[in-house]
């Protein structure tokens, strides 16, 4: 299907989906144009498609392993896909995850809203915009946006809520070994897509929450098979319908809010004052990079 560019009409798209592994659209919203924005860290992982809600504002979608998912969670342009949504004038990310479950209680096909993240990639990922010549360092202690639970934009019964996700570089699943350490860790949920993205759309200043469908027990049930792509996929394909009407039922609350100018409470200019580097020790390519994300903080 062929879309408009972003046109004037469309001045700025303030909420955007991460579509993870299985969601590659959007589906009952009008898709009104497509971009695929340059940014100073590449492409994104694909085009990203705008569509436009009943109420009449913009909602970007974008498919993080790229649609037909070539993607390995470790080759994600992380920096690029955040870059480029902070570009249209994205304050709110609700990004998608297929994830295993560590507990019991967590089953397959549910809905689970992490509160924590335990980093174990590998150190491959570019995961800072913040580099060469201008250090800066984000508050992280609580990596997904408080803002979106306290306006109850994400509320009912319908997910388990502060739970920890633990990502892991891939793209193997773990070895059982791995999956009890993981348990023994305290993590409840694992996957191979929440970072740097979270650090990132932090670093942009931008509300980030994901949401994990749990897919599977991993391997950490001794006498029960481990984690396959088949199974994954089935439950995924399996929950689809539940992964759309969850979405149409919180994007009402994401428009209250950033219609509100709520979105941004609590992060907006934190990144000023989270740089470290001198003026005068700033590198003038690193700054002219950091413009395109946050115009005006680091100029002199
Ligand atoms: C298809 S199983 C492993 C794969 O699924 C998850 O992807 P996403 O987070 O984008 O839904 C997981 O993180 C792995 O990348
Ligand atoms: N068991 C698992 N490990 C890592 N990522 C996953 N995504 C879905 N299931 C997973």
């Amino acid at each position: 299907m062929k879309f408009p560019r972003l046109d004037e009409n469309i001045k700025v798209v303030k909420i955007a989906i991460i579509g993870g592994s299985g969601l590659y659209n959007l589906e009952g919203l009008e898709l009104v144009a497509e971009v695929n924005p340059d940014t100073p860290w590449g492409k994104p992982s694909d085009a990203i498609t705008i569509a436009k809600t009943a109420s009449g504002l913009y909602v970007a979608f974008l498919a993080r392993h790229g649609r037909g998912h070539y993607l390995t969670p470790s080759e994600v342009p992380a920096r690029a896909n955040i870059a480029a949504l902070k570009s249209l004038g994205v304050e709110v990310i609700i990004a998608y995850s297929a994830v295993g479950s560590l507990r019991e209680e967590l089953k397959p096909r549910d809905f689970v809203l992490p509160s924590q993240i335990i980093d174990r990639t590998k150190g491959i990922r570019h995961s800072t915009f913040f580099e060469e010549g201008l250090v800066a360092h984000a508050m992280f202690a609580d990596p997904f946006s408080a803002v979106l639970e306290k306006r109850g934009v994400i509320e009912g019964g319908d997910f388990h809520r502060q739970k920890t996700l633990i990502c892991m570089e891939g793209p193997q699943f773990s070895t059982r070994a791995e999956s009890h350490m993981y348990r023994s860790f305290g993590a409840d949920l694992i996957n191979m897509s929440v970072l740097p993205e979270a650090k990132l759309a932090r670093e942009a200043e931008i509300a980030y929450q994901m949401i994990c469908m749990s897919t599977d027990y991993d391997c950490w049930k001794e006498h029960e098979v481990a984690v396959t792509v088949e199974a994954v996929v089935a439950n995924l394909k399996a929950n689809s319908d539940n992964a759309q009407r969850l979405l149409a039922a919180i994007l009402p609350g994401l428009e209250q809010v950033v219609k509100n100018g709520q979105a941004l409470e609590g992060l907006k200019g934190s990144m000023r004052f989270a740089c470290m580097t001198a003026p005068e020790k700033r590198s003038a390519e690193a700054v002219k990079k950091l413009e395109f994300l946050l115009p005006g903080y680091y100029t002199v």
